[in-house]
């Protein structure tokens, strides 16, 4: 625990190796229309270590001071009915500026702990009705993560990707419709000799990812002194990394300003089609993820254009998991 009581989290900066898992998730800090990622891999490879981490990197962001949907005080359209009403009738809203938050789904999570439901106890004793917010409330405008995705029930895996891709949530019991602004960006981690996910959901993450334990006997000594030192004097380590930890976020905010300026010509795009076709993949999902990862990828590498080292970098996070299975393959890499 450190002085605030919150417990010390391993910085992201001191993950060893590990580059695809952590550029995945900062493409999807730069974009947040990327759609999230699956992070496939065994276990013990710091998949749930680095979707913790990313929390130090999250942008700052302004809501409406106690909403329990995260409304956005500057924008009308992203505002829970309840701070809707207020605007409209001239209020002026009280703002906290807060970092964005990564929000953990458990994977025993009943339905309407995920899309949230009405408080009947409220209801029978005041004889009003409340909604009770999910965690689709909470993780609005952040990152929802759910560990073991594979593990969770098709339906509630459903209901999560829905959201995500309309970035709203709809709440409906005992005939109230309650509907609230519900964008975040989903990070599934599994291990595939666990369970595969349907093909159909694979598809809808945005960026696929495979993760394996490091091969060189000095980077596998590097995770056991790091962690120990973690483990000793969590706070101390974490002082230790924060150079790094506050570099990358300003980084991350450069590339997430510079990133709606980004442009790719039609050459870009041709690659990109022809890439997808070449891949075999299915619709047009991978074209228009690959794009976007390529712009988010500029950004990150300080530049206003797409170049084709973009695409190839691109085409290996929105491909992967894409690709038509062939006979007697159905473990995807
Ligand atoms: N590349 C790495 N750099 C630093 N620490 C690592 C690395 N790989 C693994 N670890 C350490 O190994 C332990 C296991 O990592 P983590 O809990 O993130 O695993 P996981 O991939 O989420 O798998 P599981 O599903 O088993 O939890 C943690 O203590 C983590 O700090």
């Amino acid at each position: 625990m450190n002085p605030s009581g919150a417990r010390a989290v391993y910085p992201f900066v001191a993950i060893v190796g590990q580059e695809a898992l952590k550029k995945s998730l900062i493409l999807n800090v730069i974009d947040p229309s990327l759609s999230g990622v699956l992070i496939r891999g065994e276990k013990g490879t710091a998949k749930s270590t680095a979707v913790r981490a990313l929390a130090a990197l999250l942008p700052e962001i302004d809501v409406v001071e106690g909403c329990p949907f995260q409304s956005d005080p500057h924008d009308r359209r992203a505002m829970a009915p309840d701070a809707r009403a207020r605007f409209d009738a001239g209020e002026r809203l009280p703002v906290q500026r807060r970092k964005a938050r990564v929000v953990e789904l458990p994977i025993s999570a009943t339905e309407d702990r995920v899309i949230g439901t009405l408080d009947l106890e409220h209801a029978l004793k005041e004889g009003a009705k409340r909604i009770e917010p999910g965690l689709l409330a909470t993780a609005n405008r952040g990152i929802l993560y759910v560990d073991e995705v594979n593990l969770l029930d098709d339906h509630v895996v459903d209901v999560l990707l829905d959201s995500a891709a309309m970035g709203v949530n709809t709440i409906e019991r005992e005939g109230i419709s309650f509907t609230h602004p519900a964008r975040f960006t989903l990070v599934g981690t599994m291990n595939p000799e666990e369970g595969e996910l349907r093909p159909q959901l694979l598809d809808r993450f945005g960026l696929c990812v495979h993760v394996e334990g490091l091969s060189s006997p000095e980077d596998r000594v590097e995770v056991v002194k790091r962690r120990a030192a973690f483990e000793r004097d969590a706070d101390a380590f974490a002082a230790q990394w924060r150079e790094q930890t506050e570099t990358l976020g300003a980084d991350i905010a450069a590339a997430m300003a510079r990133h709606p300026m980004v442009e790719a010509e039609d050459s870009i795009l041709l690659d990109i089609a022809k890439r997808s076709l070449a891949m075999g993949v299915d619709g047009h999902r991978a074209d228009i993820v690959m794009l976007k990862t390529a712009k988010a990828l500029a950004a990150w590498h300080g530049r206003d254009t797409v170049v084709a080292a973009d695409v190839d970098e691109a085409a290996t996070l929105a491909l992967p998991h894409r690709m038509r299975r062939r006979p007697f393959e159905d473990v995807v890499r």
